[in-house]
């Protein structure tokens, strides 16, 4: 592939810390792996490692296997002291396990935690958070992820975030410090603990950046409170830093990424790249992504057909269905791939109503209902694994505390992953179809099952059921109807995703789906707020064609909007 000139520039440039900001499809991807490569190369058999983090295991797979099918010939083991991970990976990797542990005050290699734990139910471990009217609440474990850190001037300070709203926690520090002794952290904590390890540890700060002179972080406007704290500190310490990222894409706002992070960089006297040739999109898409945000990035591709760019298409709210169905068939008329393509939705819950999802059963069964559900719809194997995991955990007695550890990473266990791999693979033996009856076939099959999977981890490891499995798995509201229900498939299975989940990729075309007015209007509003963001980030994943469906009783409110744009009806 040949460097555009502004590509090349980045690449070629002296080694300093530099900041790239990059518009949707410019090729950041390309431009982050060749500067790996130049890096690395330049320092000739220096020890160091060039480091590039990214932050979803697909975006590291994508720069891994770039990487290596572009240096799969180099055997020079100076040149492949690269290493390409999730940030959360690399700080987990290189400075949680193997260093936090004095810090935190425990014996052993610290663990995380999903909130589930059984010792977890011990008060000693509550968080608790004061509500607007001075109410103490406590945090409940299975919440223990909605604890948060935030900055306050240069202090750091712990939230409760439930329903898009943050309370302040009266006992974050003692808590946390209590969590830390026995070695238990949640995402944030482990962060936190990275911090502190770092701040509170010179040797091991000079060590760390002896190590990783260089770090390349990709999709920099995702970098939240404490993976910048951290990486404030490494670069004061003289790591370089490079960060590569497009503040239109910043779409994780509720996990206290805002893009700040950037920003705080741009002011600083670090050099200034851009990359604004998008390589992704047909004109007529990059020139309403350039009205919406406010840029004037330029379209590599050429108008390739007529029938590629950008239309609505105006939707009855009780049959979403068809809207689906007229997409499919207009991807398939002109030719683009239906299995590239995508609906996209703002969230989850737009989703669970094109698809009538509902949540069926109760208790642990409802748990083995949405991993079935997981399965079967989403092919989310690895996410029906972990509700599984989940579930055992509170079936079972005397469970070590990392237990979903354990299975996962634990040698020891690997025979019990086995076990619950073969549960979720094995319908016959393990959870049954989605496609029987819930209360008459799936349930009967899923008790046998599971009872069965329980004796043979009993057998094999001796942890007892806590109580005998009638009283746990039953088949209180579960009707007498398949689980995934059928009625909502389209005339062509389509992949039907949030935008947070297609964010990096490129598709043929997408339908993107409001179901909420508000989420039209704030992406036709720009990108200044988050909801126009992820109107941006859905536009910027078609290469050819993106259709916007609009609810009929709305339209007149958009009208003038889609003529000033050029939007036409499909
Ligand atoms: N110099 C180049 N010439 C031709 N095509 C290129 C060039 N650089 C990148 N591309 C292509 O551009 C497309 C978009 O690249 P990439 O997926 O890296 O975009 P991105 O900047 O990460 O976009 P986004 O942030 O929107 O996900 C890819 O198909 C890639 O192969």
């Amino acid at each position: 592939m040949k460097l555009s000139e502004q590509q090349h520039q980045i690449v070629n440039s002296d080694l300093s810390s530099m900041l790239i900001i990059a518009c949707a499809g410019s090729g950041k991807t390309e431009t982050a792996i060749q500067k790996l490569i130049k890096l690395r190369s330049d320092m000739a058999d220096d020890r160091g490692y060039v480091t590039l983090l990214s932050f979803t295991n697909t975006a590291i797979k994508t720069f891994r296997n770039r990487y290596f099918s572009l240096t799969s010939k180099n055997t020079d083991r100076f040149k492949n002291r690269v290493c390409i991970e999730t940030i959360d990976s690399f700080i987990t990797t290189n400075i949680l396990r193997p260093h936090s542990f004095r810090i935190m005050g425990c014996k052993s290699t610290p663990f995380l935690i999903s909130g589930k734990e059984s010792f977890l139910k011990n008060k000693g471990f509550q968080y608790w958070y004061t509500t607007p009217l001075n109410k103490i609440l406590p945090v409940k474990n299975e919440n223990i992820n909605n604890v948060t850190i935030k900055l306050k001037g240069n202090d750091i300070e712990f939230y409760y975030k439930e329903n898009k709203k943050e309370y302040p926690i009266t006992n974050g520090f003692g808590i946390t410090k209590k969590l830390g002794k026995i070695g238990a952290y949640t995402h944030e904590l482990g962060k936190y603990w990275v911090l502190k390890t770092l701040s509170q540890n010179e040797n091991l700060l000079s060590a760390i950046i002896r190590r990783f002179p260089i770090i390349i972080v990709d999709e920099a406007q995702d970098i939240d409170v404490l993976h910048g704290l951290i990486l404030k500190l490494l670069h004061k310490a003289r790591c370089k830093l490079i960060l590569i990222g497009d503040p239109n894409q910043a779409i994780f706002e509720f996990s206290g990424a805002n893009g700040d992070f950037l920003k705080s960089f741009e002011e600083k006297s670090i050099k200034n790249y851009p990359l604004s040739i998008n390589y992704r999109s047909v004109p007529k898409i990059v020139s309403v992504a350039n009205l919406v945000s406010n840029r004037k990035d330029k379209a590599n591709r050429q108008e390739d057909s007529a029938n590629y760019g950008i239309y609505y298409v105006l939707y009855d709210k009780d049959n979403i269905g068809n809207l689906v169905n007229i997409f499919i068939s207009k991807v398939e008329e002109i030719g683009l791939n239906i299995d590239n393509s995508a609906v996209l939705c703002r969230n989850r819950s737009g989703i669970d109503k094109l698809l009538g999802t509902r949540e069926l059963g109760q208790g642990k069964t409802k748990l083995l209902a949405l991993a079935t559900i997981k399965r079967d719809k989403h092919k989310k194997y690895k996410e029906a694994f972990d509700i599984v995991v989940q579930c055992i955990s509170g079936l079972l007695s005397s469970l070590p505390n990392n237990f979903a550890e354990l299975v996962n990473h634990d040698p020891k266990f690997k025979q019990l992953k086995q076990m619950i791999w073969i549960f979720i693979r094995n319908p016959s033996k393990g959870l049954p179809l989605g496609e029987q009856l819930a209360k008459n076939q799936w349930y009967p099959a899923l008790k046998l099952n599971i009872s069965n999977l329980l004796k043979e981890i009993e057998s094999n490891y001796g942890f007892q059921l806590k109580s005998a499995i009638g009283n746990v798995i039953s088949s209180k509201n579960l009707p007498n109807e398949p689980l995934i229900n059928n009625s909502t498939m389209f005339k062509r299975t389509i992949r039907v995703d949030t935008v947070h989940q297609v964010k990096g990729e490129s598709l043929d075309a997408v339908l993107y789906i409001s179901t909420e007015k508000e989420h039209l209007k704030e992406m036709i509003n720009g990108t200044k707020k988050e909801l126009g963001r992820i109107g941006y980030v859905a536009l910027t994943r078609a290469k050819n064609l993106f259709v916007i469906g609009i609810q009929k009783e709305w339209y007149s409110v958009f009208t003038k909007t889609f003529s000033d744009l050029n939007v036409a009806e499909l």
